[in-house]
């Protein structure tokens, strides 16, 4: 699947957004990916993580035994890459701000784990969620997502299989172009402010 097979599924689903995003780190932003409604159809779902799974080098894929994802985000396409892989999904959440391992999900100590984004803007919900994976005692040997949109400079201390890359502007709140400051913002993601 090239990159503009993969937008073409994202523009299909309606999935492309244009007007005034706040993203979950605070950045501000004039495009948004919503994954949510890519993977809406899970014809289409099963599409791009097979397609995901086919660019992880076949060493790293027979070592990894879960699939762990940051919720909410990462609970469906963690979902669907475990069902590519033939491994389990689990997912961390943060009810109380911090990503944990909850709902009877355990790992054993030292289990090998793919970390499952749908979309990487900073790396910092990613970098969390192996925090939190590792201190349930699993060891991230690799992260993946749908799309990384940091442009390529995001590192999350494991090597990183992103099915996109996309080089798409950010900019802090307190340095918005006029034309994004003219329209009112709208925060999609669900990490608290
Ligand atoms: O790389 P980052 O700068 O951390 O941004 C990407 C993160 O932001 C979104 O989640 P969000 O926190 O909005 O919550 P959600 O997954 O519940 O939608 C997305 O699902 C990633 O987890
Ligand atoms: O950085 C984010 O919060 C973010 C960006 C994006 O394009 N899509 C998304 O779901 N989250
Ligand atoms: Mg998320």
């Amino acid at each position: 699947m090239t990159d503009d097979d993969v937008l073409a599924e994202f523009r299909a689903a309606d999935a492309l957004l244009e007007g005034h995003f706040i993203l979950s780190s605070g950045l501000h932003s004039s495009r948004y990916l919503q994954c949510a409604r890519v993977l809406m159809d899970p014809r289409r779902a099963a599409r791009l993580c097979e397609a995901l799974v086919a660019r992880i080098p076949g060493e790293i894929k027979a070592r990894i035994s879960a699939v762990v994802s940051p919720a909410m985000g990462g609970v469906i396409v963690g979902h669907e890459m475990a069902r590519a892989l033939g491994v389990e999904a689990m997912f961390v959440e943060r009810p109380t701000g911090t990503f944990e391992l909850r709902r009877g999900f355990r790992l054993e100590p030292g289990q090998e784990v793919l970390m499952m984004e749908d979309v990487v803007t900073t790396g910092l919900s990613s970098r969390e969620a192996i925090v939190a994976i590792e201190a349930a005692g699993g060891r991230v040997i690799a992260g993946a997502s749908l799309v990384d949109r940091s442009g390529g400079t995001v590192d999350l201390g494991v090597p990183f299989h992103p099915l996109v890359r996309l080089d798409v502007p950010t900019y802090a709140a307190d340095a918005l172009p006029a034309d994004l400051a003219a329209i009112p913002a709208a925060k999609p993601g669900s990490r608290a402010a």
